[in-house]
């Protein structure tokens, strides 16, 4: 097997809080290969982020860590973009301007300014936004603000690119067409990436791997689905497919049967009285572990998480 890329090894998290330690993550180990695209999904409050945060390092592991490329992630660095749900623009500067930044940071001394500037251009074409380049933030539109943000990510050239429920505030129409622009990059690329999702249907149609954790505390890795659909991949088209409906399926079936029980983890009971299970039942996409609610920070405060689905 060859070597792979960015590996966790035994990652576990705990966070100080008034009432003790809280342990969000117990032991997780994924090991992902260069170009590959994996979704971690489970439910809201589970870790997602954390282990997206350790990647990115913007966070400690407890115990464990990460490494990419032989070398242990400790700090936030260039070579691991991270694009958030809410782009995280900076509102005074131009589109090009807030590309033009992480540009200058990454490639100030091995770039003369004019490359500098086709490379700025060539990464917002790429997400088609060139023609909005002297916009500011305020005056574009959420979905296009998202286009600008992951420029801005592909521009620094990541070895990893780390995507926090990138479309998750978008319209459906709007994030259709950012997951069918995402696919087309990354194969054009290859770039490695790791992204949270709460959409079942995103998760599958993206990934070569979903990754599915357990509820916390001390989540985990639950199960992995290595997504085995030939590349380009056509929404519609798929729809029908028995193999894409069956991937779905095992994701609805580890969400709502073998992860219904908040905090119990993979030892949770199988549930009697199926809900939004995996059968002819199951509901049309697009299908979304609910939205996430502000979630504890005490070890004590067990809420249970969202297990509804949106139709
Ligand atoms: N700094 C912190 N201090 C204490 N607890 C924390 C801290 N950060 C996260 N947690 C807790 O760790 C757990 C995992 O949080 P995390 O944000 O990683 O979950 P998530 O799966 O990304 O959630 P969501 O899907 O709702 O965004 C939650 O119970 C959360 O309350």
């Amino acid at each position: 097997m060859s070597k792979s890329h960015l590996e966790l090894t035994g990652v576990s998290m705990s966070f100080d809080t008034p009432q003790g330690p809280f342990q969000a993550l117990d032991t997780i180990n994924l090991k992902i290969r260069k170009g590959e695209f994996v979704s971690l999904i489970g439910h809201s409050g589970c870790g997602k982020s954390t282990v997206l945060n350790i990647v990115a390092g913007l966070l400690q592991a407890t115990k464990g860590g990460c490494v990419l490329d032989g070398h242990e992630v400790n700090t936030p660095g260039p070579e691991r973009a991270v694009v958030f749900q809410n782009h995280a623009l900076m509102p005074w500067l131009t589109v090009y301007e807030n590309v033009e930044l992480a540009v200058r940071q990454v490639f100030r001394k091995t770039m003369t300014k004019r490359e500098r500037t086709d490379w700025i251009l060539h990464n917002l074409e790429l997400v088609n936004m060139a023609h909005a380049r002297d916009k500011r933030p305020g005056e574009i539109s959420g979905g296009m603000a998202q286009r600008v943000g992951i420029a801005r990510a592909l521009s620094m050239r990541p070895s990893v690119l780390l995507m926090d429920e990138p479309f998750g505030a978008l319209d459906a129409l709007t994030r259709a067409h950012l997951q069918d622009a995402l696919m087309e990059i990354q194969q054009d690329l290859n770039s490695t990436v790791i992204m949270i999702t709460h959409d079942v249907d995103e998760a599958v149609l993206l990934s070569d791997r979903i990754v599915m954790m357990t509820n916390g505390p001390a989540a985990t890795v639950g199960e992995e689905l290595t997504i085995d659909l030939p590349r380009p991949r056509n929404r519609v088209t798929l729809a029908d497919d028995p193999e894409y409906v069956h991937y779905r399926q095992a994701v609805l079936r580890f969400l709502y049967e073998k992860q219904r029980f908040p905090g119990k983890g993979d030892k949770a009971p199988q549930a009697s009285t199926p809900t939004e299970e995996a059968d002819s039942t199951a509901p049309e996409s697009p299908v979304e572990v609910k939205a996430p609610e502000p979630q504890p920070t005490s070890a004590k405060t067990k809420k249970p998480v969202a297990t509804a689905v949106q139709n």
